[in-house]
């Protein structure tokens, strides 16, 4: 019986750093690297461009099965191609992170989508970002990493990341719209964000990009027994 490849797994809320985290984690150990939030946001995007009602499972079902989604790397960026279309930058919309967030709290959708997120694991091993990546997708894994910061550092990080873009952006509203998301995320009945139980839970609100990085990467190669 050949081993099962090792999964770092990161949770959390919106905008804690996950992906920052997870970016530097697969290029420092040079693992794969899974964005399951951007499977969602493919749907999302999906279901807009072929006008799927977002509020009926029954629809999303078969869409989510058959999604025509790749992931490619090119010059050292990772692009997400829909039914052959870049969209890369489409799925980042706040509109899209919404729509996404309503359609993966139903659990026909969620089951829909679980082997093509678990296809992911190979060696020498996986980072998976996401928010059930360590109570569901990958429960046997390892390493789990639990995510987080306050709302507001999360919608002050989300507002300098937009204005970087050269987008205008109203605080109160993005704290909101973070907070919705959130709550809609935190209690869903299926897969709700939690952290697992036997997860490190490393809250980023006072700490540095690299303080996190740091911390997450002594972690999981002292569990790992890493040099
Ligand atoms: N510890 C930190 N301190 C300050 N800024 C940070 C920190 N970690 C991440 N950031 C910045 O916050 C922004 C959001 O980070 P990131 O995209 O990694 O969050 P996320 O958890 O993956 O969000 P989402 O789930 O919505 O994709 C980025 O601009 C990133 O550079
Ligand atoms: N494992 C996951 C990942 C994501 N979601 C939902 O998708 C939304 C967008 O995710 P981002 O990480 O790209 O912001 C998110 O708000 C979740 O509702 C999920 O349910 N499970």
């Amino acid at each position: 019986m050949t081993a099962a490849a090792p999964v770092i797994t990161v949770d959390g809320p919106s905008g804690a750093g996950k992906g920052t985290l997870c970016k530097a984690l697969a290029e420092s150990l040079q693992w794969h690297l899974l964005d399951s939030g951007a499977i969602y946001r493919v749907l999302a995007l999906a279901a807009l461009h072929h006008h799927v009602d977002i509020a009926s499972e029954e629809a999303l079902v078969p869409l989510a099965a058959h999604l025509d989604v790749r992931f490619q790397v090119s010059e050292g960026q990772l692009d997400v191609i829909l039914e052959g279309e870049n969209v890369s930058n489409e799925i980042r919309q706040e509109t899209v992170g919404n729509t996404a967030s309503r359609i993966a709290a139903f659990p026909r959708v969620r089951e829909a989508l679980l082997r093509r997120q678990r296809a992911f694991r190979a060696m020498p091993g996986l980072i998976a970002d996401g928010r059930d990546m360590g109570t569901v997708v990958f429960s046997d894994a390892p390493v789990k990493i639990f995510l987080d910061a306050s709302s507001e550092e999360r919608a002050h990080r989300r507002m300098r990341q937009l204005q970087e873009k050269g987008f205008s952006v109203n605080f109160e509203r993005l704290l909101s719209e973070i907070k919705e998301r959130d709550e809609r995320d935190r209690n869903r009945p299926v897969a709700p964000l939690i952290p697992a139980a036997d997860a490190l839970v490393l809250d980023s609100t006072t700490l540095t990009i690299e303080d996190v990085i740091a911390q997450a990467l002594a972690y999981s190669k002292r569990i790992l027994a890493l040099s």
